[in-house]
């Protein structure tokens, strides 16, 4: 048995989509569904919020994830990344107000909100530059148009949410996407079972 802690959000759809390209399960999820195990010959789904795949994986309850690059990072877990899966393409940036420029760069303590303050701190640590991180959950987009942040720290995709608020992502700090992932234990009692997963993935990515 194989089990899988997969996101929720908006990268359930095309992990629903690998899976069936695979023959693993054909999973359909309405919004009236409440499911959060589906079990399907000699693999069982957990249906996780994002941010918590990794803690899943690393603590043994499920043999392989899948979950953005941007919550591996952010998250520090003992897992081990397998593959690129190609979608759910997107950058982590710092971002500001338009008329400001890159003008961050020279503020003594920068105030930076973001979703992900792991990430945040060890850029501008990197960069030596002091920070003050403020914890946002959502609409980080917020704290420099009210005034709460000089900058932010947030995912940028098609950049029409940092458009439409006045703001420009200024320095790209990672390129992201959706990565399957594995508990290291698992990889070595399980080795056969998931490389057969691993290369299932590879085919289909490789068709792509
Ligand atoms: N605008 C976007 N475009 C493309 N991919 C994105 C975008 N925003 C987030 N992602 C990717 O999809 C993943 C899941 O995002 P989603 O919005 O479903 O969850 P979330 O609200 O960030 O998670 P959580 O509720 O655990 O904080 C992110 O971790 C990231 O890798
Ligand atoms: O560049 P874009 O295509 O506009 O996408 C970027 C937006 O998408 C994500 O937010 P999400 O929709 O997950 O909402 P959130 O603010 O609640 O995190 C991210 O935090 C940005 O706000």
């Amino acid at each position: 048995m194989l089990t899988f802690a997969l996101s929720k959000g908006r990268l359930a759809d095309k992990i629903f989509k690998m899976l069936k390209e695979l023959n693993l399960v054909d999973i359909t999820i309405d919004e009236e569904d409440r499911r959060l195990i589906i079990e399907q010959g000699e693999f069982r789904f957990f249906l996780a919020k994002p941010s918590d795949v990794p803690t899943f994986v690393d603590n043994g309850v499920a043999d392989l994830g899948v979950v953005g690059k941007d919550t591996i990072i952010e998250e520090h877990r003992d897992i081990a990344e397998l593959l690129d899966l190609g979608f759910g393409k997107c950058r982590m940036c710092v971002c500001a107000p338009k008329e400001d420029g890159d003008s961050y760069k020279n503020i003594v303590n920068l105030r930076v909100a973001t979703k992900y303050p792991n990430i945040a701190k060890a850029y501008f640590d990197s960069m030596g530059q002091n920070t003050t991180i403020i914890k946002l959950n959502g609409s980080v987009e917020l704290a420099p148009i009210t005034g709460l942040s000089d900058c932010i720290v947030d995912i940028v995709e098609s950049g029409r949410t940092l458009r439409e608020n006045g703001l420009q992502d200024v320095t790209t700090i990672h390129d992201l996407s959706a990565r399957l992932v594995a508990n290291p234990a698992s990889l070595k009692t399980k080795y056969d079972e998931i490389s057969a997963v691993v290369e299932g993935f590879r085919a289909i990515l490789k068709e792509k």
